[in-house]
C-alpha cells in the first residue's frame, strides 16, 4: 500500500484577477476551491493513475472538514488525526502570474502529533509512505525524522518531497525518491547552476548521500532521473499551461505510482513527467485521460 502524509494541508484558493491593482479593489474573474497540500494533491493524482493509497496527515476545523469532504467525494481513501484548530487557506493568485501566499497552518498539540505516529505503527514492509510539503511550525524541526524513523522501524520505503535542513537530514535514511526542481537543488548545496552537466553533478550528490532515485524537475525545460547506474533526460509534452501548481506533486504520483506498480525506473520516470504535464495543462490536477493522451508524448534519452 501506499500512504501519503500531508503534514500541512490546505484549501488551495485560487483566483483569478484581470489586472492585479495593489491597494486599490479587484474582483475576482473567476474563483475555485481545492482540496490542496503535497500529499493530498499526489493521492489524488495516484487515484486517477488506479493506484490504492491512503492520505494521512493532520487536518482541523471547518476547512478540515471540507477537505475531508471533498476526498469523500471523490472515494480518496483516508485516515487524518483530526485537530482542534483550523487546516490553513492558500491563496494562488492568478493574475497573468502566479502569485502565492502559504498559511502557516494549525497547532499541532503533542498528542496529536503522536496519534499520527501511532497510525505509521502499523505499516509492512511493502509498504511506501510519500512525505510531502511544509510542517506546522508547532510540530518542531524534527517531527519528519520521527516519521521517518516510523517507516524505518516496519521496513517501509520512504519518498520525501520538503526542503533545506528536512530533506538533507533524511538522506542518510535512505529515501526511495526525492524531486526537487534545479532552483531547489541549487539552494540545497548554497550553488548557483548554469547548466545540465552541473545539475547533474549535483543531483549525484544527493545519490551519494544516500537517495535511491533522484529525480530533478525542470518545469517546461524536461526533467532528469539520476539512478545509481545511469542518468536519463526527459522532454516534456508541448501543451498550454494552465496551472502549475501541484505539477510537482503529480510527477511523484506519477513516478511512485509507476515504480510501485512495474519496478521499472524508466516507465515511472515517463509516467512522471506525462503526470507532472497533465496537471500544468489542466486548471485541477491532471485527470486519468490526460495523462494517458501525454504519456506516449515523453521521450527519454540516457545521458551517460
Ligand atoms: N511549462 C511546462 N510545460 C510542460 N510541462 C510542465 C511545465 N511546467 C511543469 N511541467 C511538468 O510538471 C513537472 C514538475 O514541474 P516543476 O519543475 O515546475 O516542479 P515543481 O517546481 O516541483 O512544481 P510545483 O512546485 O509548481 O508543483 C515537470 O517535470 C513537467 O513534467
Ligand atoms: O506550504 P507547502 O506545504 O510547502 O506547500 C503547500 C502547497 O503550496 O503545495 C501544493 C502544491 O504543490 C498546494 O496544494 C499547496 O497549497
Amino acid at each position: 500500500m501506499i500512504y501519503t502524509v500531508t503534514l500541512n494541508p490546505s484549501i488551495d484558493y485560487i483566483v483569478e484577477v484581470e489586472d492585479l491593482k495593489l491597494g486599490d479593489l479587484n474582483r475576482m474573474k473567476r474563483d475555485l476551491k481545492l482540496p490542496g497540500g503535497k500529499g493530498i494533491n499526489v493521492s489524488r493524482v495516484l487515484d486517477q493513475l488506479g493506484v490504492e493509497n491512503t492520505a494521512l496527515g493532520f487536518l482541523g476545523g471547518f476547512t478540515g472538514r471540507y477537505i475531508a469532504d471533498k476526498l469523500r467525494e471523490d472515494s480518496i481513501q483516508s485516515d487524518f488525526v483530526f485537530v482542534a484548530d483550523d487546516t490553513r487557506i492558500n491563496i494562488k493568485l492568478k493574475h497573468g502570474d502566479e502569485t502565492e501566499i502559504n498559511g502557516l497552518g494549525p497547532v499541532i498539540r503533542d498528542e496529536e502529533a503522536q496519534q499520527l505516529l501511532d497510525k505509521l505503527s502499523h505499516l509492512q514492509e511493502n509498504d511506501i509512505v510519500i512525505l510531502s510539503g511544509s510542517a506546522p511550525p508547532s510540530l518542531g524541526g524534527d517531527f519528519y525524522q520521527k516519521l521517518i524513523e516510523a517507516c524505518g522501524q516496519s521496513g517501509a520505503e520512504f519518498v520525501i518531497d520538503t526542503t533545506g535542513k528536512a530533506l538533507m537530514n533524511a538522506l542518510v535514511h535512505k529515501p526511495l525518491v526525492v524531486k526537487p526542481n534545479h532552483h531547489e537543488l541549487a539552494e540545497l548545496y548554497g550553488v548557483t547552476i548554469n547548466s545540465i552537466e552541473e545539475i547533474v553533478t549535483y543531483g549525484r550528490k544527493l545519490l551519494e548521500e544516500g537517495a535511491k532515485h533522484v529525480l530533478i524537475s525542470m518545469a517546461g525545460e524536461g526533467a532528469l532521473l539520476i539512478t545509481q547506474n545511469n542518468v536519463y533526460r526527459a522532454t516534456v509534452p508541448s501543451g498550454t499551461v494552465k496551472n502549475s501548481v501541484g505539477a510537482g506533486d503529480s510527477m511523484i504520483a506519477g513516478f511512485v505510482g509507476t515504480l510501485f506498480l512495474t519496478g521499472d525506473p524508466i516507465e515511472a520516470f515517463r509516467a512522471g513527467v506525462a503526470s507532472g504535464s497533465a496537471t500544468a495543462f489542466s486548471d485541477d490536477l491532471a485527470t486519468k485521460e490526460e495523462i494517458e493522451r501525454l504519456r506516449p508524448q515523453v521521450e527519454i534519452v540516457p545521458l551517460s
